[in-house]
């Protein structure tokens, strides 16, 4: 790991609730620049809620978040995808009346620049419809007339729209045809070539070790684990106790 690689991400200390229901205890993560990490557990292990959180989705969260320099602990939702995270929910809530184009459209926001000067991952539909050719079929398709999948592709291609820095990606693998999988890998590993930073919600270690750097490990709300994909393919006892094998 490269000390010297810049932080997008920080949380340290974070918690979040459900009502009175605590779900997350004290989660440390940091995703860096370029980085693809994976946030691994069972079903309840509270990644969709540590990524809501991250994202200012919840009514109440504490611990201290930063993202690329700004204090995001207590931003909402649409001053934290104005500076460049973006999120793709789980429940893939894609415009049913609007078509394609129109729920791409829904997504824009300005390209963005590095520190340094330097042009941040931009995307036009275009470049869009090269990633996901099926939806480069169908841009007058509208949402609710698309397959589970289809709607997938379409609402990571819509978040892909606001020229996010970091991607907060929900279980892209569950609940979709293999083939579409199989796509999923392939647009994960591109976003990454082309500089994407990416945190991951996965289950399944076979997709999570396909794409992914580093990994950490959540049972309970709790991180058990964090290392290199690496070590946690060597590491049985974490595998066995905390995922789904
Ligand atoms: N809206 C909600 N209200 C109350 N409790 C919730 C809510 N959403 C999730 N929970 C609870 O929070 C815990 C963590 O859920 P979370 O969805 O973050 O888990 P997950 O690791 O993402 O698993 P999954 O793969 O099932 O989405 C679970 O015990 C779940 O029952």
């Amino acid at each position: 790991m490269n000390d010297t690689a810049e932080t997008l991400l920080e949380a340290k200390g974070l918690c979040a609730w459900y009502g009175a229901a605590q779900i997350l205890y004290d989660v440390d993560i940091e995703v860096r620049r370029g980085e693809l990490v994976a946030l691994m557990g069972r079903n309840g292990a509270g990644k969709s809620t540590t990524l809501k959180a991250l994202m200012g989705m919840l009514a109440k969260r504490s611990g201290a978040i930063r993202f690329f320099g700004h204090d995001i602990s207590t931003a909402q939702p649409y001053q934290v995808s104005r500076l460049g995270l973006g999120i793709v929910p789980e429940d893939r809530r894609v415009f049913s009346d609007l078509t394609v184009m129109e729920n791409l459209e829904v997504g824009r926001q300005p390209p963005r620049t590095w520190p340094d000067g330097a042009g941040a991952p931009a995307w036009t539909t275009e470049r869009l419809f090269a990633l996901f050719p099926n939806l480069g079929e169908m841009p007058r398709r509208l949402g609710g007339r698309m397959s589970g999948g289809e709607q997938q592709m379409l609402t990571v291609a819509r978040t892909l729209m606001g020229n996010p820095y970091l991607v907060l990606l929900d279980e892209p693998s569950e609940g979709v045809a293999p083939v579409i999988v199989e796509q999923m890998i392939h647009m994960i590993l591109e976003l990454k070539a082309q500089g994407v930073s990416i945190l991951l919600s996965e289950q399944n270690m076979h997709f999570a070790e396909l794409v992914s750097d580093r990994a950490y490990v959540l049972e309970k709300g709790q991180i058990r684990f964090h290392g290199t994909m690496a070590e946690l393919g060597e590491n049985e006892e974490i595998r066995r106790t905390y995922l789904t094998v």
